[in-house]
């Protein structure tokens, strides 16, 4: 099928270049000619694992192409709509901008009987009040929300848990058109929900919220721990054996962040309260207030290690993405708890095998260096604030002989206290004694 993805970014780019994998004929369209160009030269524009090779591979085929020009979506029956929804500056709704405009700007190009999906996270009502635009010129919308985790985005789109579709009531036409795209993830005997369209906005916020709440039970647990001398690790082992809770998403530490979680749930509070049902969402409130509480008590921590003062002390920072895997920095815990310490006066050295570019430009300010020894040289303490797959596998001999003092902060239970206190390190953990 000939398809076209609008936006292409961690998003667009990875379906577009997945969609020209399962055989279709992908267009990818974005306005920021330095991303097309990169794309078109088979180079991600940002890091994850896996799509370098895709975009070379469909490419070098001819199943996938990428341009600016919004004119080349003609002859494509089906266009995805990816763009961003991020939050408002000035407030926690989500900024509709880039979706009401690709929508408007794709409506000349549409021929009757054509397909409009929208990928983008969007605030419960939006399908309904775009869909008469486009269903004005014969033109079918389908809401089809995207759970694609960063670091695992191809193999998400591939092989997903589920695919949802919001359609009206009836459009048979528009579920047959998504059912050939998707054939062969379907052929996997993947789970699909066809529902209205609330429905289907409504279960993208709904995941994301339920699991922004399992991280921040999880840290509140920690908390309690915190002033117990409990074992929050433990503790989630123990409760996620019940198969009704489950272990996943039970990782206490700095809190969850990047560019979906945070912003969702202040996104999904504002529509509730703009609806009238704020109250119903008022514990996200307490979600978000848990998760960024995690922070203050990482930088508390580090000044109680340091003896009372932050300000001077050399401090190493493993660590500035989200999540390992990614580069993203978008409202990342690890980059902001740097930040913070180095406002508090304190010599940050900072690093990340893939993330230092991308914090580089929010927080330029920053001493970034390339490497975890070249941060931790003569450092007074070392904070590992994402898990990256190396620090983890960090020798604790061999690093003590770098640094001043032997402290560590493990910003996210990823470490193995027994080992690092063994090497006679002063160990602290969030949520550990
Ligand atoms: N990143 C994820 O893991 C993920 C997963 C699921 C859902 N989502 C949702 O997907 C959407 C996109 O997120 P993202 O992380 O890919 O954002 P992003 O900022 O990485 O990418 C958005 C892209 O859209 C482009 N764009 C903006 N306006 C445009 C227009 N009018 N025409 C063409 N291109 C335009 C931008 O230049 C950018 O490249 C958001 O709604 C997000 O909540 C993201
Ligand atoms: O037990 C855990 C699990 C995650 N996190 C943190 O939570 C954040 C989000 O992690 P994850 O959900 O893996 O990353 P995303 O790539 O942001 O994916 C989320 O957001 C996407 C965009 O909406 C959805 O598509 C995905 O389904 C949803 O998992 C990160 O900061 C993690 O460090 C924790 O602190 N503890």
């Amino acid at each position: 099928m000939k398809i076209s993805v609008v936006g292409c970014g961690y998003l667009g780019a990875v379906h577009a270049s997945s969609l020209a994998k399962l055989g279709h004929d992908v267009v990818g369209v974005d306005i920021d000619q330095a991303k097309v160009d990169l794309l078109a030269s088979a180079q991600a524009p940002f890091y994850e694992p896996g799509l370098p090779e895709l975009l070379g591979e469909t490419l070098a085929t001819g199943a996938l192409a990428f341009t600016t020009d919004l004119s080349r979506v003609r002859g494509a029956v089906v266009h995805f709509i990816a763009v961003g929804t991020p939050q408002q500056e000035n407030s926690n709704a989500v900024d509709l901008r880039a979706v009401e405009s690709a929508f408007d700007a794709i409506i000349p190009h549409l021929t009757a009987g054509d397909v409009v999906v929208g990928k983008s996270t969007v605030p419960v009502g939006t399908a309904q009040r775009l869909a008469a635009r486009i269903e004005a010129v014969g033109a079918h919308v389908v809401w089809n929300p995207e759970f694609l985790r960063e670091g695992y985005a191809v193999k998400d789109t591939i092989s997903p848990d589920r695919l949802v579709y919001g359609v009206r009531p009836g459009d048979d036409h528009a579920v047959a058109v998504l059912d050939e795209v998707y054939a062969s993830v379907l052929a996997q005997d993947i789970p699909r929900v066809v529902t209205d369209f609330a429905t289907a906005e409504l279960v993208k916020v709904a995941a994301n919220a339920f699991l922004a709440t399992k991280i921040s039970f999880i840290n509140a647990m920690a908390e309690v721990a915190e002033v117990t001398g409990a074992d929050v690790t433990q503790l989630a082992d123990a409760i996620g054996y019940d198969q009704r809770i489950g272990r996943k998403f039970l990782n206490a530490g700095l809190g969850f962040g990047g560019g979906c979680l945070p912003k969702d749930i202040r996104g999904f509070m504002a529509r509730a309260s703009e609806l009238g049902a704020g109250d119903a969402l008022n514990f996200l409130g307490e979600v978000d207030a848990i998760n960024l509480r995690r922070r203050e008590r990482m930088v508390d921590l580090c000044r109680e290690v340091l003896g009372g003062t932050i300000e001077g002390a050399r401090i190493a920072v493993l660590g500035l993405a989200f999540k390992p895997d990614s580069d993203d920095v978008r409202d990342s815990p690890a980059l902001d708890v740097a930040a913070r310490l180095a406002e508090l006066g304190g010599r940050v050295r900072a690093t990340d095998p893939q993330a230092i570019e991308t914090s580089r430009r929010v927080r330029p300010g920053l001493d970034y260096v390339a490497t975890a020894k070249e941060a931790a040289r003569d450092a007074d303490v070392v904070l590992v604030l994402t898990e990256w797959r190396e620090y983890r596998d960090i020798d604790p001999d061999e690093f003590g002989s770098v640094v001043a003092v032997r402290a560590i902060l493990d910003g996210r239970n990823c470490l193995d206290p027994v080992q690092w206190r063994e090497a006679g390190w002063t160990y602290r953990a969030l949520g550990r004694p």
